[in-house]
């Protein structure tokens, strides 16, 4: 019996249970009599609502993080019997197959793997190409590396291709009905897999297609028992149009909700316990009423033994089903966080760069540090108010059985509690984001002070960032206490009603008690005030809640101002992705900076071929850095066209663009690892073989032989360990690994000594055979020997032509070269050249 048959058979059990019990309570109330009865029934209640949550409970961790429903294991056992079989010949049913993109899927040789190791891989790139997604099977490999990828490895590689994908687990009669012609992955024993192309109804077979065999074998027609031998329903639904809305979608409070429903089941377990645990603690006050009036009125020691019996009973089932619950909100609360921590990590990969370069990275890291507030918020109060409805629900009633007027007295002091919060949660929401807001300032300060240390340092600014880090503490202290006078208000005026609802329900339920015709029992009054306040609490809760979602909010929004922006999904998921020979041609081009009037690049033309060795010149600010970010794509809101052996870049897709280009810049970054692991820098199916062929051809590997492990040597962050040079050569070893064909330096060189520069420089031809690279220097010497150099001034092209001819008919770089090598004159002259004019062209 399966896990949902059992959760759903529980939840129709104990409704009827409650429908059924909870008036008995009422009669037992009423008589005195119905004790053995609701023992019996509590015990019942108990046994399978703790059941329930426990099976729930296994049914939660058994789930994968990443995906919806990603709990299919990978299967072992036989592999498919579809190639053994003969084709479905006149497979011409009512629903016949549909056409398959392209041909069985070609794979890189380092994703190729052997048969059926690689169907299950084969099989989700047929799908994306059938949705209009041109995988790149690098990626896919690096992505699902194992050779028999699970559900979960699955869905995760769908989704970040930008497609939207399910993993369920169905029957041949569920299959059968599918109407999408849309094809769907069967993930078979021994890591296999199949394509459900179509269904021939008539026949009740369907239409199986081997992931691996080509394009033109008709597909297999398999019937149930057959399909039964190697799938257990495992069965991976894909979708092209939901996934790239959900991804875009923006990270707000319906997002969030929307995740937190994904985990309906938990929600629903979660609730279930907590009805059986307010029906629990209904019986302990059930008890005392009936201990009040019966047992010590009629002195009935049987009675009492019994209800002992009963309440102890009760409070085993109460503390069994507390548990489960609790360990139901931690795996929630842990599956959230997880999911939250990857939707965030992913969105803000898809981020532009230029964002980020906008954008200070103390702000940024704080501000997404604050979904932990919307996280606490979502697995904390919401949850607990989650719980509180359904106490609030079936106690209500009860209350108002048992005396109409004191529960309307409990729920007007609740109305009360909910009025006044309510009339200070608007200048509590203005405090909270002047709080936010001083928190986010003083969180970027702290951050920026540990991302310059070395400046401040080095420029003794210590002091200076003291005393804004002082001024920032200072405001966030005041606005602490501003918000503390605030909130204290509402909590001291909401007192006397929830004192009310405790002792005031006592002294007015005595006082309806001596002055009624039919008094309340003392019994009665007393587990109407233990019930009372049961009621009142969650009702308290309720109005703080408004107070919570504030908060949330706030913090939310700050989340959402670093994630809501638009990513460049789109660009990483979709476009051409053509095999690059070299050749870069700039069109008219005209670019300018978000928030600058002067174009960085003006209406700039020229086309180099492939193989060719180009150097930017340019005086500082001219744009030659502004001219490899827009080849790099980093920047891509430019009028004109930057094409890349003739196909426009825009069309082209950026992750296969990116992956193409290698790029070393003025100053790069180093990964915490060894000097192997940042050469092979996590691309999968690179050997150590090629991180030494890397190094060797950036003039790397002499000083790495010469480190302590050699390229074991562990790296630290910053690479501190390591010189400047180093650091340079083994940035280019990094980008050669991947025998780029488009090989940016922009000031690679620049910060380095000149023994260090001459090294790099001595390999630029060996590194430079058999690809473009496009090199941004100051100094000219390193360009002497490149084919062809591109003069820049103030965003406009001046010339383009080899060192020689540049030197006799372009001012500006003649200008620049006898500036660089005036001390190299051997006549000694200075000046030889006129002073430019820098709009002369050519
Ligand atoms: N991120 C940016 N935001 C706004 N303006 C920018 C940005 N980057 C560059 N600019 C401006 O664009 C122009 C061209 O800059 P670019 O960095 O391309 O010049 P460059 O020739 O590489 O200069 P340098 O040799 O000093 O690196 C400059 O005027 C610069 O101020």
């Amino acid at each position: 019996m399966t896990a949902g048959f059992f959760s759903s058979a529980l939840n129709i059990f104990l409704l009827t249970t409650m429908v059924i019990f909870i008036p008995m309570f009422g009669l037992g109330v009423a008589s005195g009599v119905t004790e053995p009865l609701l023992a019996l029934g509590y015990i019942f209640i108990g046994a399978v609502g703790v059941q329930g949550l426990l099976d729930a409970g296994d049914g939660v961790f058994a789930k994968g993080w990443r995906s919806g429903n990603a709990n299919a294991p990978a299967q072992q056992g036989p592999s498919s019997p579809l190639r053994a079989s003969a084709p479905a010949a006149g497979t011409t049913g009512p629903d016949a197959p549909q056409a398959m993109p392209d041909e069985a899927p070609k794979l890189a040789p380092d994703a190729s793997g052997t048969g059926e190791a690689s169907a299950r891989l084969a099989a989700a790139m047929t799908i994306a190409r059938y949705h209009g997604i041109d995988p790149d099977p690098r990626e896919a490999r690096s992505v699902i590396a194992e050779d028999s990828p699970s559900p979960a490895a699955l869905v995760a590689w769908f989704r970040r291709s930008g497609l939207w994908a399910h993993s369920i687990r169905l029957n041949f009669h569920q299959l059968m009905k599918i109407d999408s012609a849309a094809p769907i992955l069967l993930l078979l024993s021994g890591g296999d897999a199949a394509l459900v192309v179509g269904r021939d109804r008539d026949r009740g077979v369907l239409l199986l297609r081997d992931p691996l065999a080509p394009a033109f074998e008709p597909p297999v027609a398999v019937a149930e028992l057959r399909l039964k031998q190697v799938w257990d329903g495992a069965t991976l639904l894909v979708r092209a149009s939901r996934a790239s809305s959900e991804d875009e979608a923006p990270f707000d409070l319906g997002l969030l909700t929307r995740l937190v429903w994904g985990e309906k089941s938990i929600l629903r377990d979660v609730m279930i316990g907590s009805v059986t645990i307010t029906i629990l603690s209904i019986l302990p006050v059930l008890m005392i009423m009936t201990t009040l009036n019966t047992v010590i009125m009629y002195r009935s020691f049987n009675t009492l033994t019994l209800i002992i019996i009963v309440l102890v009973i009760a409070l085993v089932f109460e503390m069994l089903i507390t548990w489960a619950r609790r360990m139901l909100l931690v795996i929630l609360a842990c599956r959230l966080d997880t999911r939250l921590n990857l939707a965030i990590f992913d969105r803000l990969m898809t981020l532009p760069i230029d964002f980020f370069e906008r954008n200070q990275a103390g702000e940024l890291s704080y501000k997404i540090a604050q979904f932990y507030r919307v996280r606490d918020f979502l697995t904390g109060r919401m949850m607990t108010t989650f719980i509180d409805i359904a106490m609030v629900a079936l106690l209500l009633p009860v209350l108002f059985y048992m005396e109409a007027t004191l529960a309307w007295t409990v729920l007007i002091a609740a109305g009360c509690i909910t009025a006044i919060i309510a009339a200070f949660l608007g200048p509590l929401a203005r405090m909270t984001a002047k709080l936010v807001q001083a928190e986010s300032n003083k969180g970027s300060t702290l951050v920026e002070s540990i991302y310059g240390i070395r400046t401040i340092k080095s420029l003794c600014l210590e002091s200076t960032r003291a005393a804004e880090w002082d001024r920032r503490v200072a405001e966030l202290g005041e606005l602490n206490l501003q918000m503390g006078k605030l909130s204290n208000w509402p909590m001291v005026l909401v007192m006397p009603f929830e004192k009310y609802t405790v002792a005031g329900v006592l002294a007015l339920g005595a006082f309806i008690a001596l002055s009624s015709d039919n008094p309340l029992s003392l019994g009665g009054l007393i587990g109407f005030m233990m019930l009372g306040g049961r009621v009142a609490g969650p009702l308290v809760n309720l109005a703080r809640l408004l107070q919570d979602v504030q908060e949330a909010r706030q913090a939310l929004s700050q989340v959402g101002w670093v994630l809501n922006r638009p990513t460049e999904r789109r660009a990483l998921t979709q476009g051409l992705r053509p095999k690059f020979h070299g050749a870069i041609s700039f069109e008219d081009v005209t670019f300018k900076y978000e928030g600058t009037k002067v174009p960085a690049l003006d209406k700039i033309s020229f086309a180099i071929e492939p193989g060719t060795m180009l150097g930017l010149v340019g005086r500082s600010g001219s744009g030659k850095s502004t001219i490899t970010r827009l080849l790099m794509g980093i920047n891509r809101d430019y009028s004109g066209a930057v094409k890349i052996d003739g196909t426009d870049l825009r069309e082209i897709n950026l992750r296969h663009l990116r992956q193409s280009f290698g790029v070393v810049l003025q100053d790069n970054f180093l990964f915490r690892g060894t000097v192997k692991d940042n050469i092979l820098a996590g691309r999968p199916g690179l050997t150590f073989e090629d991180a030494v062929r890397a190094a060797r051809l950036a003039g790397a590997e002499e000083f790495i032989e010469r480190l302590p492990q050699g390229y074991e040597t562990w790296i630290q962050e910053g690479s501190p360990n390591l010189s400047g040079g180093q650091r340079q050569r083994l940035a280019i070893a990094r980008a050669l690994i991947v025998d780029p064909k488009l090989l940016i330096l922009d000031e690679a060189t620049s910060s380095l000594d000149p023994e260090s520069e001459a090294l790099i420089n001595a390999n630029l031809q060996r590194m430079a055979a058999g690809r473009t690279m496009v090199i941004v220097s100051h100094r000219l010497s390193s360009l002497v020997d490149c084919d062809q150099t591109l003069v820049l001034d103030r965003g406009k092209v001046v010339d383009l032509g080899p060192h020689h001819e540049l030197v006799e008919r372009c001012a500006v770089y003649r200008h620049l070269w006898l500036q660089q090598t005036r001390h190299t004159d051997p006549q000694g002259k200075t000046h030889v050249a006129p002073a430019p004019n820098f709009t002369q062209r050519g």
